[in-house]
Order: structure tokens, then C-alpha cells, then sequence
């Protein structure tokens, strides 16, 4: 028992030291990897690196220039040298440093050693920051092969020279390759391992400018096609040539000089804003020009003059464009496919390719873009605030002066205690006392402590088109649909992207300005988009104001199948066109559903990376801009069958790449719906005949207090900014569009869908001997695809749900496809075209 029992002890002893020995490893080795993940480890890890880094960089420098005094005595004695206190080493960092860099570049790598130097710097910089800022492993690989091939490539070119540039390792190979390749074949082997590793690195294009007629969209094997973003296709575009456009982008682009800022003048200190002035193209005559003017005005001797005011940031810089760069990038990060690499990237523009875009003379200067600013008039201004602000008891601390192209803003800080709403409740009063048309009172400015008074200059200045277009701001802008509209009062061009605004309501009443507006829109559109890019839809109910643009039909204009006219001025017609233009929306749509692309810029970079298979409806989708011309015409005459297409498209249509521009003489709640300012968030008054018309389109009134000429406040993302439209005259339009009319176009005008309207369709019934014109033609998408499918036809042949699904039908009955089958497309009964013709010709 007794003995029992103490073997029982025993082994409960031996288990429990077992126990806890184990333990003690465990704890032991857990501690070990705490400290090995501790970021204190990492940091210490990274500094000892980095001061490597410097160590090594040192010593090899200094090798550079002492190898030859340190080398004999390293020769000599070996590593002793590093214990012989009797020896005295050139080198910066003494024996140990002479000894280092004699080991890597004599004994080792030569010249190449200075990778090794990188490799311990990044790997420090990584261990330091705690994350990976460059790729460790990539970088070991790189260096590995640089140090073989340029050691080597070193050593072979500085054969004979006494220090060691290829180091041991590339005098070895290089001898070695020399016996075994020759001089001559060593070159080209290393030379072509070099170019090699560039290429594969760089990928560098080689390739030569297009100019050789070829198809934009040869007939591709579906299979070359990338199979990842589900169904896919486009139609392909009529002509297909080369590309001149690079070229012609260039030589429109403008350097920027920045003008200089001037000195003080007299006892006004006069700062000027830095305003690019146009530059090359654009005659000398307005390059003195081009800045804004703000002046502080002395208020006696509290005056200090107030800071330059910072340039706005730029409206509307952020877009939905595709950009080149943007979109290089992207690509890269996925190989490209098939299609791609054999036909390279998709080129929209090579339909017309050898089409020029306007060119900056084809514009008037008029007069320059110079800022007039009259000392006296200002002074005058001045005075007449003060002395009517003091007639309210209101005493101002400073006052300063922003000189625009039309008016002036006279920034006023109150002196202490003045309350804003106090100068806001005298608005009237002060304009009535300043005596002067177009006062606008801001009180405050918004993100300012100041309080603005904005009055009309008396010599007023045109902003000139040529230099809004030729400014830095438009020429370099990545917007997907660039307009410049004009300039601010601080005279900043105010050029924004039309596709992010993303539609735009005009008024102002009769002769303000609005035409010329809807030009200055149209021109800038022209002057920066290829016809493949953009296409206009121009409704002109009062026939006259648009027709100028009839010229440029083939390049840039939309219309209906079967129309002789491109610009709308029927109602009739414009009904058709919007309810045409919601049946393209919804096309769009179903495209970019196949595609998988949330809007037009990725479904288009889609497209030009070949992902999306031509042959299965896919195609290249132009901007399409929607501008009506008069709006109270058509709401007067059409009234809910405008209004609705018209809410839907601005509802819905942006994604897809469709926007309008929406102009009315009269801005009255009836026209200007509810429903229709809901969808229109950028909204532009000319002047208007009351406070009333201004409330409706902007909300607040103020419009009417402009001065008319172009002259304009612009609703845009929550901030009301008063503008002097560029100013573009009808003979200028012209010679644009008649620029642009005189080169080749596509055959003819881009086509919409066609639409039919339900109720007629209804009253017109086929029979069952009648058939759709367009069945045959539909017969034959389906045998041509082997796809029964509705959509299919709605999107090749542009159609609308109902009569695609009617055609269909009518298909079926005929005996051309199969029965509805659900969600699968139906059968095709026919398996070749000439089988189809044959039929047909029987059936009819
Ligand atoms: N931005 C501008 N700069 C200078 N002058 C302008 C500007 N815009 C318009 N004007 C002047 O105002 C005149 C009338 O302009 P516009 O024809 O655009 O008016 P409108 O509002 O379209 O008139 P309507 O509705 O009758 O067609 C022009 O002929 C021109 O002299």
C-alpha cells in the first residue's frame, strides 16, 4: 500500500513538473514572439537599417576616392588590418569603413554595391513606418538581377581599368561569358538583356502614328472578347480612318504666362488677381489684360487695407470625364485581354480622323479682356456708400473694392455693434440713395464677415470668348462636358462641367442675354468635344435661333429616323423627340446593366478596353445635350406630354449621359413647374422684369436687379454667384459651324430612337397580313444573332419596349422564332440568312 503510495506521488510529482515545464517553454516562446511583432522591435529593427544605410553609403562614397591609397594595405594584411592600430586608412569611415567597402566592390559586386544600400533603406523605411511602403520582395528580386547583369555589364566595358567596377562576381562572369560568347556576342547579350528588363519594366510604346485607313470596329471573333463583365456588344460606327486628333488638341492648347501682380498705386492699394492671360494663339492686343481689380479704399486712418482675396476654388473641377490618365491607370491594374492586345485600345475619335477641332481665331477679341476701372468713379462710389450708410447711422470700418467686368463689389466690414439685418432691412433704401440701376446688396457674404454692395460700372468690358477658351482653366480641363460661362466679379473664369451640374435652367427675359448664352454653352461644348464625344439635340421653337447650328448636322447633331431636319422646331416633333430621347435613357440603361457599369465614363472605358462585346448591341456612347430654346412655347402647346419626358430625362438621365439645357423667356410657376425646378439644381437668371420671376427660378430675388447685356446670377451647388456671360455674336457661330461643316462628317445626322406614339400605334393595329415595316429588317437581327431576343431589338434597332415586343410577336407568328420561354430569349427557328430571305421572299 505504502509502496503504492509513493509511487503514486512519484508520478503525480514527475507530471506536475512535466507540467509545468512545458509552461514554461510555452510562455517562454510566446514572450519571444510578442517581442518579435512589438513595433518598438520594428522601429529599432528600421533605424538600425537605416543607420546601415548611411554606414554603408558613406564608406563606399568615400571608397570612390581613397581605394587606391587604402586598397595595398587591405591587399596586405588582410582583415588583420582591422586590429592594426599602426595603420592609418584614407577612408571616411577608417579601417572598418575601408575594409566594408573593399569587401563589396573589390572582393564582391563592384559599383553595384550601392543597391545594396537601397535594399537596406527601404527596408528600414518599411520597418520604421510599420507598413509596406515599398515592396521588399519585388525590390530583393530587382536587385539581384541588377547586380548580376551590371556588374557583369561593368565589368565586361571596364575590362583593363584598375578599380573594380564589376567586382569579383562580374570579372568572373564576364571573363567567362567572353570565352564562351565572344566579345561581340557578350555585347549583344548583355544589350539585350538590358532592353529586355526595360521593356518588360516600362512597356514602352512603340508604336508608330496611325494614319492608315483601317475599321474602327473590324469584325471581331466573340471569343477574343473578355468573357468577366457578363453579355456584352457595340454597333460599330460608320467611317474609320486614323487619328488626327492628338495633333489638332495640341496645337489649340494655350501656355499660360501668369501675369505679375503690380504695385501699390497711389494712396489706393491696388491688388491684383493673378489671372492667366491668354497666351499664343490669341492676338497681342489682349494679352495686357486679363485681371480683376480689388481696391482698399482709404476710410481716413483706421484703413487697413484688407488681404488679397484668395481665388475662389474652381467650380466644377470635380467630374465624371473620362480621363486618360484616370483611366490608364485603372486599366493597368487589370492585364489586358485579347481583343486589346491585338487591335489595341478602342479609339472613338477615329470615325473622323482627321477631324479639326475649332481653332481660337475663328473668334472676335472683342476689345480685349482688359478690366476698365475709371479712380474717380470709384471714389465717387465710395464716398456716396459712406456718406449714405452714415445718413442710417451706420459706421463702416473698412471698405474695399473688387473691380468686375460689369459691376463692382464694394466689400464693407461695419465698425463693431452694427447689426447685419439693420443694413439688410435699408437694402432698398441704399440702392434708392446710390441712384443707380443693378444694385444687389449681399448681407452678408456668404463665408465672409463683410457686406457687399455690387454697382454697375459705367464703361462696361465684354468678356470675350477667345479668352475664356483660351484660358489654362478650359484648355487643360479634364471636365467631361467643359462650359464657359464667364467671369465672376473678381474676374476668375467660371468654367464648369456641364455633366456634374448635371442640367441647367436658363431665363431672362427678352433681349438679356440668353441667346448669346445658350451660344457661349454650345461653343465651348464644340470647341472641346470630338463628334464621336457629343451629340446635340437643338429644339427651336422659335425657328430662328438655333437653325445656325443646322450645319454641323453630320458631325455633331441628333434627330429622329426618317426627318429632314435635324432641329426641332415642330411641338409635335418635340414630343416625339423627348419621348425618343427617354426610350435612348432607357437603352443606356440596359446597356450599362449588361455591362455591369454604374454610368456612362465606366461603361465607356468598358468599351475602350474591348471588354464589351460589339456584335451583342454594345457601342460607344456619345454625350448627348439636350437644348430647348424656349420652353414656355412648348409648355403653352404641349403641356404634360413635354413636361413629363422632360422631368423623367432630368430625373434619370444623368447617369447615362444625357443632359439638358432648358431656356425660357418666362419664368412663371406654371412653366417652371415644381416637378421641373425639383430636377434642375443649376439654374441661370438672366435679368428678369420682377422679383417674382426671380424667386422662380432661383429662389430669391435679385435677378431682376441685373442690368441685363449678359449680366446673369448662377445658382450653382448652393452658391449664388453673379457672372458676365462670354459674350460669342452670331457672325462668330457661324464661322465656327461652318469651320466645322466644311470637314468631313459622318453619313448622316446621329439617329434617336424612333418612337411611336402608344395611342396612334393602338388606332393602327396590324392585321394579320400586315406586318411592321420594320420586320424584315428585324428578322433578320435575330437570325444574324441566333438571339430571339426583345431587348436586342430594342437596343440594335433602336426601338421602343412596346414595338419591340409587338415585332416580336409578330416574328413568332410568322414563324421566325419560338415561343416566349420567360426570362430566356426565344428560340431561332432559322439558322441562316439566306434560309430567312428565301422564306421571306415567299412571304411576301
Ligand atoms: N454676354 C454679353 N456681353 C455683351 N453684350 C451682350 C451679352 N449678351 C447679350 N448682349 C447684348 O444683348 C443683346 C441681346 O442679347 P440676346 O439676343 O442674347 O438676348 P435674348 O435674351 O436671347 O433675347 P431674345 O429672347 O429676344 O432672343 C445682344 O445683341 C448683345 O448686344
Amino acid at each position: 500500500m505504502a509502496g503504492n503510495r509513493l509511487k503514486t506521488d512519484n508520478s503525480t510529482k514527475s507530471r506536475k513538473t512535466g507540467a509545468e515545464r512545458l509552461k514554461k517553454d510555452k510562455v517562454a516562446d510566446v514572450k519571444m514572439k510578442d517581442l518579435v511583432k512589438d513595433e518598438r522591435t520594428h522601429k529599432v529593427t528600421g533605424v538600425l537599417c537605416l543607420l546601415l544605410t548611411l554606414y554603408l553609403f558613406i564608406a563606399f562614397t568615400s571608397y570612390l576616392f581613397t581605394w587606391q591609397d587604402d586598397q595595398d594595405k587591405v591587399f596586405r594584411l588582410s582583415s588583420d588590418v582591422l586590429f592594426r592600430e599602426d595603420i592609418q586608412m584614407e577612408n571616411l569611415l577608417g579601417r572598418l569603413g575601408a575594409f566594408v567597402a573593399h569587401l563589396f566592390f573589390y572582393d564582391g559586386i563592384g559599383i553595384t554595391a550601392y543597391f545594396c544600400c537601397w535594399f537596406f533603406f527601404i527596408l528600414g523605411v518599411n520597418c520604421i513606418v510599420g507598413r509596406r511602403v515599398f515592396r521588399i520582395w519585388r525590390n530583393f528580386r530587382y536587385m539581384l538581377f541588377g547586380i548580376v547583369l551590371l556588374s557583369t555589364a561593368f565589368a565586361f566595358v571596364f575590362q583593363g581599368w584598375q578599380f573594380p567596377w564589376g567586382g569579383a562576381l562580374g570579372n568572373m562572369i564576364s571573363q567567362w561569358l567572353s570565352g564562351f560568347l565572344g566579345t561581340l556576342g557578350t555585347t549583344l547579350l548583355l544589350a539585350a538583356t538590358g532592353l529586355a528588363f526595360l521593356i518588360w519594366q516600362f512597356n514602352f510604346d512603340f508604336k508608330l502614328p496611325r494614319r492608315s485607313p483601317r475599321p474602327v470596329v473590324p469584325p471581331v471573333p466573340e471569343d477574343t472578347y473578355a468573357p468577366a463583365d457578363g453579355p456584352q456588344e457595340v454597333k460599330p460606327q460608320p467611317l474609320g480612318l486614323g487619328n488626327l486628333l492628338k495633333d489638332d488638341d495640341t496645337a489649340t492648347v494655350i501656355n499660360p504666362l501668369h501675369a505679375p501682380e503690380t504695385e501699390p498705386a497711389g494712396e489706393m492699394t491696388l491688388i491684383e488677381k493673378d489671372v492667366p492671360p491668354p497666351a499664343a494663339e490669341t492676338p497681342a492686343a489682349e494679352k495686357e489684360t486679363g485681371e480683376s481689380s480689388r481696391v482698399d479704399l482709404p476710410l481716413g486712418k483706421e484703413t487697413t487695407p484688407l488681404p488679397a482675396r484668395r481665388p475662389a476654388k474652381e467650380n466644377g473641377e470635380v467630374t465624371l470625364e473620362i480621363n486618360p490618365a484616370h483611366e490608364e491607370e485603372k486599366s493597368s491594374g487589370r492585364p489586358p485581354n485579347k481583343a486589346v492586345k491585338e487591335q489595341g485600345l478602342y479609339e472613338p475619335t477615329l470615325d473622323l480622323q482627321d477631324y479639326r477641332f475649332p481653332t481660337l481665331d475663328l473668334l472676335e477679341n472683342h476689345g480685349g479682356d482688359k478690366i476698365i476701372h475709371d479712380n474717380n468713379e470709384l471714389e465717387n462710389n465710395k464716398n456716396q456708400i459712406i456718406e449714405t450708410l452714415r445718413n442710417y447711422d451706420i459706421s463702416i470700418q473698412k471698405i474695399s473694392a473688387t473691380v468686375g467686368p460689369t459691376v463692382t463689389l464694394y466689400e464693407i466690414v461695419p465698425a463693431a455693434g452694427v447689426r447685419i439685418s439693420r443694413i439688410r432691412n435699408l437694402e432698398d433704401d441704399i440702392a434708392l440713395s446710390l441712384a443707380a440701376l443693378g444694385i444687389r446688396i449681399i448681407a452678408p457674404i456668404p463665408g465672409k464677415g463683410t457686406i457687399g454692395i455690387e454697382v454697375p460700372n459705367v464703361k462696361k468690358s465684354i468678356v470675350s470668348m477667345q479668352a475664356l477658351l483660351a484660358s489654362e482653366k478650359f484648355q487643360n480641363s479634364k471636365m467631361s462636358l467643359p462650359i464657359a460661362v464667364g467671369k465672376k466679379i473678381d474676374n476668375e473664369n467660371f468654367i464648369v462641367d456641364l455633366a456634374t451640374m448635371p442640367h441647367l435652367l436658363m431665363a431672362g427675359a427678352t433681349g438679356q442675354g440668353k441667346s448669346v448664352g445658350i451660344n457661349a454653352l454650345l461653343v465651348s461644348l464644340l470647341y472641346k468635344r470630338h463628334p464621336s464625344q457629343l451629340k446635340l439635340v437643338l429644339v427651336d421653337p422659335k425657328k430662328v435661333e438655333l437653325s445656325i447650328y443646322r450645319l454641323i448636322e453630320k458631325h455633331f447633331l441628333a434627330k429622329l429616323p426618317g426627318e429632314e431636319e435635324a432641329i426641332i422646331t415642330d411641338t409635335k416633333k418635340v414630343v416625339h423627340t423627348l419621348n425618343a430621347l427617354c426610350i435612348e435613357m432607357d437603352n443606356r440603361y440596359d446597356l450599362l446593366k449588361e455591362a455591369g457599369a454604374r454610368n456612362i465614363r465606366e461603361y465607356n472605358e468598358k468599351f475602350i478596353h474591348r471588354r464589351l462585346n460589339p456584335q451583342k448591341g454594345h457601342q460607344y456612347l456619345p454625350f448627348i445635350v439636350l437644348v430647348v430654346d424656349e420652353f414656355a412655347d412648348l409648355i403653352m402647346t404641349a403641356g404634360k406630354e413635354v413636361e413629363m419626358p422632360i422631368a423623367r430625362l432630368a430625373q434619370l438621365a444623368r447617369a447615362v449621359g444625357i443632359h439638358l439645357i432648358i431656356a425660357t423667356q418666362r419664368p412663371s410657376v406654371n412653366i417652371i413647374t415644381g416637378t421641373i425646378k425639383a430636377n434642375f439644381p443649376a439654374r441661370m437668371a438672366f435679368k428678369v422684369s420682377s422679383k417674382v420671376d426671380s424667386r422662380t427660378i432661383l429662389d430669391i430675388g435679385g435677378a431682376e436687379q441685373l442690368i441685363g447685356k449678359g449680366d446673369m446670377l448662377i445658382s450653382y451647388n448652393g452658391e449664388l454667384v453673379r457672372l458676365q456671360c462670354a459674350f460669342v455674336d452670331t457672325p462668330e457661330v457661324e464661322k465656327i459651324v461652318e469651320y466645322i461643316g466644311a470637314q468631313q462628317g459622318y453619313p448622316e445626322a446621329f439617329l434617336l430612337p424612333e418612337y411611336v406614339d402608344e395611342k396612334e400605334l393602338e388606332n393602327r393595329e396590324f392585321g394579320s397580313g400586315e406586318k411592321d415595316p420594320l420586320f424584315e429588317e428585324a428578322a433578320r437581327v435575330i437570325v444574324q444573332t441566333q438571339q430571339g431576343s426583345t431587348s436586342l431589338l430594342q437596343r440594335r434597332m433602336k426601338l421602343g419596349y412596346n414595338r419591340a415586343g409587338r415585332l416580336m410577336d409578330q416574328l413568332e407568328s410568322a414563324g421566325i422564332v419560338g415561343p416566349n420561354l420567360g426570362s430566356k430569349a426565344r428560340d431561332v427557328l432559322f439558322k441562316t440568312e439566306t434560309e430567312l430571305e428565301e422564306y421571306l421572299q415567299q412571304l411576301f
